[in-house]
C-alpha cells in the first residue's frame, strides 16, 4: 500500500463523469452521492467535470497536455484499455492494500469486477452498469391488441408486433440504442452475439463484423427500418418520444429508465422486457456502462479518489444509483435488503429483466489499440448505413468497411 491510511488535511479532486453531462442521464442522482461523499468526508472537496462518454478519451488527453489535474474518471469500458495505456489510469492494487481491496471487492458482481481487469490488475472498478432493456408501453400494447404480459421475446415477434402497431396507429413501434455518438457498439455486440456471431475474434486480432452471422442480424435490423418499425433516430428524440407515449418499444440502456419513469407517471404504464433473442438461439446480452478509474498522483488525493470510488459502488451508492439513474445494483444483496433497494423494488419491477440478464451476460469487449475509438466508429457508421442506407447489400458494406478497420488494428 502507498497511500496513506485516511485524508488528514483539505484536498480538492476532479471527477470527469459522463452522468453529470445529461440532465435525463443521471445528473442529479450523480450531485447527490457527491454532496453526501463530501458531507461524509469533510477534508474531501469533489469538483465535477461533465464531458460526455464519447469525448472522454480525446478530453482527458487534453487536459492532461494542459496540465489540468485529473483524479477519478467515470470510464466508458471501450475506453478503459486506453486510459491504462496512454491516460495514467492506476492499477488499485498498486496503490491500496490486498486486505482493503478484497474487503470492499466482496459482494460486487464478479463478472462486473472482471470487466475492469488489465492483465490481471484493476484499472477500473465496475461501476455503472446495464445490459440492453426492452422497455415497452403496455398501453400501446393494449390499444392495439398485443398482450403486454407477452412482449416480443424474439426479433420475429417484435418485428410482427412493429406491424401490428404499424398497420393501425401514429405511434413508433421500435426506437434502439444501438447506433448513436453514446453508444459506439456496446448493444450492437449483444445483438451480434444473440445471432452467434461478433464484432471481433476472441483473441482480439481480427475485426469480423461481416461474417455471416453479423450480416443476417444487421439484414435483420434493415428489415425493421424498411417496413417503418423502427428509425434513425438521434437519443434525444428517442427518449422523448418514448417517455411522452409515443413509441410503443426502446431497447436502451436502462440509463435513461429514471427518465422514462418520470415520463410514464400518470401517462402511460411503462414495463420492461429482455433483450429480443433470434429465433431459439440464446440471447446474449452485452453491458453498457463505465467503470471509475484513477488518474491522481499524489497520495494524498489517490486516497480522497479511493474513498469516493468506495462511496459510489457501497450500498448506499448503487440504492442511488439503480433507484435514480436506473443501471443495476452491482451489489445484487440490496435488492432484497428494505434498509436499501428492497421497498423500492417492489413498486418498480423494471429493474427485473436487467438484472436477470446478469446471469447470461456476454461482456463488453473493448476493441483494441490506440485507434479503438476510430475503429469503433467507421464500423458503427457502416451498419448503421448498411441499416437505414440506400444500399441494400449489406454485406458489400461490412465487408468494405471490415477490411479498412482491419487495417486500424494494432
Ligand atoms: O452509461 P450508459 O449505459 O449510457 O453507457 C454509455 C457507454 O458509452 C456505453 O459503453
Amino acid at each position: 500500500q502507498t497511500i496513506p491510511e485516511s485524508v488528514t488535511e483539505p484536498v480538492t479532486i476532479t471527477f470527469y463523469n459522463y452522468n453529470l453531462a445529461s440532465a435525463g442521464n443521471g445528473a442529479d442522482a450523480t450531485n447527490k452521492m457527491i454532496a453526501e461523499f463530501e458531507a461524509a468526508n469533510p477534508n474531501v472537496t469533489v469538483k465535477g467535470v461533465p464531458v460526455p462518454p464519447q469525448d472522454i478519451a480525446t478530453r482527458l488527453q487534453a487536459d492532461l497536455v494542459a496540465g489540468q489535474p485529473i483524479d477519478l474518471v467515470q470510464m466508458p469500458f471501450a475506453a478503459l484499455g486506453f486510459a491504462a495505456e496512454n491516460l495514467g489510469a492506476v492499477a488499485l492494487e498498486d496503490i491500496v492494500s490486498e486486505a482493503e481491496l478484497a474487503g470492499h471487492f466482496e459482494g460486487m458482481v464478479p463478472n462486473g469486477l472482471e470487466l475492469g481487469k488489465l492483465d490481471g490488475k484493476t484499472y477500473g472498478l465496475a461501476y455503472t452498469f446495464s445490459t440492453p432493456v426492452l422497455f415497452y408501453n403496455a398501453d400501446i400494447f393494449r390499444e392495439v391488441g398485443l398482450d403486454p404480459e407477452n412482449p416480443p421475446a424474439t426479433w420475429e415477434a417484435l418485428k410482427a408486433a412493429g406491424d401490428q402497431i404499424k398497420a393501425t396507429t401514429d405511434y413508433l413501434p421500435l426506437a434502439t440504442g444501438i447506433y448513436g455518438p453514446t453508444a459506439l457498439d456496446w448493444l450492437m455486440q449483444g445483438v451480434i452475439a444473440s445471432n452467434g456471431g461478433a464484432v471481433i475474434n476472441a483473441d482480439r486480432t481480427k475485426m469480423t463484423f461481416a461474417e455471416p452471422e453479423a450480416i443476417e442480424a444487421v439484414e435483420m435490423l434493415r428489415s425493421l427500418a424498411q417496413a417503418g418499425i423502427t428509425r434513425n433516430l438521434g437519443i434525444t428524440a428517442q427518449m422523448e418520444g418514448m417517455a411522452a407515449g409515443n413509441t410503443a418499444m426502446y431497447l436502451q440502456t436502462s440509463a435513461i429508465q429514471g427518465y422514462l419513469v418520470k415520463g410514464a407517471e400518470d401517462n402511460f404504464e411503462l414495463r420492461a422486457a429482455a433483450m429480443p433473442a433470434f429465433g431459439d438461439k440464446p440471447v446474449k446480452p452485452s453491458n453498457s456502462g463505465s467503470a471509475l478509474s484513477l488518474h491522481s498522483t499524489d497520495p494524498a488525493k489517490q486516497r480522497a479518489a479511493w474513498e469516493l470510488m468506495k462511496f459510489l459502488t457501497s450500498k448506499r451508492g448503487y440504492t442511488i444509483i439503480t433507484s435514480e439513474i436506473g443501471y443495476l445494483p452491482l451489489r445484487p444483496e440490496i435488492v432484497e435488503d428494505p434498509e436499501y433497494l428492497g421497498e423500492w423494488v417492489k413498486d418498480h419491477p423494471l429493474l427485473q429483466p436487467n438484472l436477470a440478464q446478469l446471469k447470461n451476460l456476454a461482456p463488453y469487449v473493448p476493441l483494441p489499440g490506440p485507434n479503438y475509438l476510430q475503429i469503433g466508429i467507421s464500423m458503427m457508421d457502416a451498419m448503421e448505413m448498411a441499416t437505414f442506407g440506400e444500399d441494400d447489400d449489406v454485406k458489400a458494406t461490412l465487408t468494405e468497411a471490415q477490411e479498412r478497420t482491419q487495417r486500424l488494428m494494432p
